[in-house]
């Protein structure tokens, strides 16, 4: 128990610093920790265990004693659990709030969202447990009758990363649960706090030892923890939330021992504004869409088409409203935006201002580092003017940059929309109900927002496609069916008749 937290927790039972392997509290066999920053401050102010690829074996063999049991229990009992854990998170949701706050830097109001949201999926997920179904029926072969059951597939592996901590953990999680599997989370090096904390309530909502492990590791052990649960024989399936680049690398991984893997990757999303938009009802969409989290969301917008009719206008009405937006320590009831979590985003960032800079863009708000800080905060950024040939284009920003490109037709806006080897989300704002139909067609993305940019839900099925991955979280049937196999049984009869 850290005495030193920068913040007072109401419930100090949720400060766990210790991976959880069945059930205990643990450290990493080799006793090394590593440091937890608040990227507000650039300051240290925890630690976890620093795992490596060694922990990794006793982790998964106890998940999977846990899973043997688990998987018997009645899917009421789960969904049970479930609702348990649902309700200790909803009375702990200060204390919650602000190790996320602590962790990310995203504002407390921000973190108290995030959990609000994630507290969909326990519930939708304590629904969807009893909900499980198979089938019967009677094939054309005489005498026959042919069913599928379906059953847990195993322990999962959940690689997670560090933007929505509570929300992505709750997502992948409850579905596991739901479908009566263990898992073992791998939570990324920024926010392994958060996730231990989630675990403490899970423990204390019911669910038995095993049937959620934590292995808490640094970044540089990342790759060789994450490649040995994905290689381990008795992780059945594997959920990766994170950069196209690395989930690759995990397909990869996992195709050796043909383990079922669900994909949630990279966005480079756009943004589209017909000439007959609400410009009001974008600008609102677009404010929260792309300055939550200071612009590091994968469905953030990370390219705003705006047709050339209302081009200027719309710049000007976004540039107003961005410039009143309030930069700041996530803690800070004031602010409405935090810095970026970690520091390699700062460059990044900067890199395409430069990049954009060269290629004619106009930086028409912020541009830079706020300095005199040790926190990582970037100024909220807008670039006119930009083109195709820009880095912006063709990368995912995460960081508080956005850039505006004028088009004029809906098929020019369409072509520059998919010219991307992305697909996760698209938004499009028209009051055009022809045109409403034409985008969801023929925008290649897993999610369209239309005229919203707030697309996620429990209920919703979210996922990307082309490189932006494959599976579905979230949504009914689909997202729990990434945790079952599927059995046929065939019965022969006899006629007595
Ligand atoms: O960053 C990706 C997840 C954001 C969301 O669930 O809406």
């Amino acid at each position: 128990m850290s005495p030193n937290l920068p913040f007072q927790l109401k419930n100090p039972s949720l400060f766990k610093d210790q991976s959880l392997v069945n059930g205990n509290w643990v450290e990493a066999a080799s006793g090394k920790r590593f440091d937890v920053v608040d990227p507000g401050s650039g300051k240290v102010w925890a630690s976890a265990p620093d795992n490596d690829a060694n922990d990794v074996d006793a982790a998964v063999k106890t998940a999977h004693v846990a899973f043997e049991s688990f998987k018997k229990v009645n899917p009421r009992q789960r969904a049970q659990w479930l609702l348990k854990w649902d309700t200790l998170i909803r009375e702990n949701r200060d204390d919650l709030a602000n190790i996320v706050t602590y962790e990310t830097g995203k504002p407390l109001s921000e973190s108290q969202g995030e959990i609000d949201y994630s507290l969909g999926f326990t519930w939708w997920f304590a629904g969807e447990a009893e909900r499980v179904t198979g089938t019967v029926n009677t094939p054309a072969a005489p005498g026959r009758r042919v069913f599928t059951v379906k059953q847990p597939i195993g322990v999962a592996a959940a690689l997670v990363p560090w933007n929505f901590p509570i929300a992505m953990i709750l997502r992948k999680a409850s579905a596991a649960l739901a479908a009566g599997c263990c898992m073992v989370i791998k939570p990324s090096p920024e926010t392994p706090l958060s996730v231990l904390a989630l675990s403490e309530l899970a423990a204390q909502a019911g669910f038995p030892k095993g049937v959620l492990s934590v292995l808490t590791t640094s970044l540089e052990n990342t790759p060789a923890l994450s490649e040995a649960l994905c290689r381990h024989p008795l992780i059945k399936k594997v959920t990766f939330t994170g950069s196209t680049r690395v989930g690759k690398l995990v397909a990869k991984l996992c195709a050796d021992g043909l383990k079922k893997v669900t994909l949630e990757l990279g966005g480079n999303c756009p943004f589209l504004i017909f000439d007959d938009a609400d410009l009001n009802q974008a600008l609102t969409a677009l404010m929260g869409l792309k300055w939550r989290h200071a612009g590091q969301a994968c469905i953030t917008a990370n390219r705003v088409y705006v047709q050339s009719g209302v081009y200027d206008k719309f710049a000007a009405m976004l540039k107003e409203a961005s410039a009143k937006l309030v930069v700041g320590h996530g803690a800070d009831k004031k602010t409405t935006m935090g810095p970026v979590t970690t520091p390699r985003s700062l460059d990044k960032a900067l890199s395409q201002v430069e990049d954009a800079k060269k290629h004619g863009g106009q930086v028409v708000l912020g541009g830079g580092k706020v300095m005199g800080t040790s926190g990582y905060f970037f100024e909220p950024t807008i670039i006119l003017g930009a083109t195709k040939e820009m880095l912006i284009t063709e990368e995912e920003t995460f960081a508080p940059v956005l850039a505006l490109y004028s088009f004029d037709t809906e098929g020019e806006a369409v072509a520059a929309a998919n010219n991307t080897s992305m697909g996760l989300a698209s938004y499009f704002f028209t009051k055009n109900i022809d045109r409403t139909w034409r985008l969801l067609e023929n925008l290649e993305a897993g999610m369209i927002g239309m005229n919203t940019g707030n697309a996620s839900a429990a209920e919703s099925p979210f996922g990307g496609i082309k490189e932006s991955g494959y599976g579905k979280e979230s949504g009914k049937d689909v997202a729990i069916a990434e945790y079952l196999i599927t059995k046929t049984g065939t019965l022969s009869l006899e006629d007595h008749f």
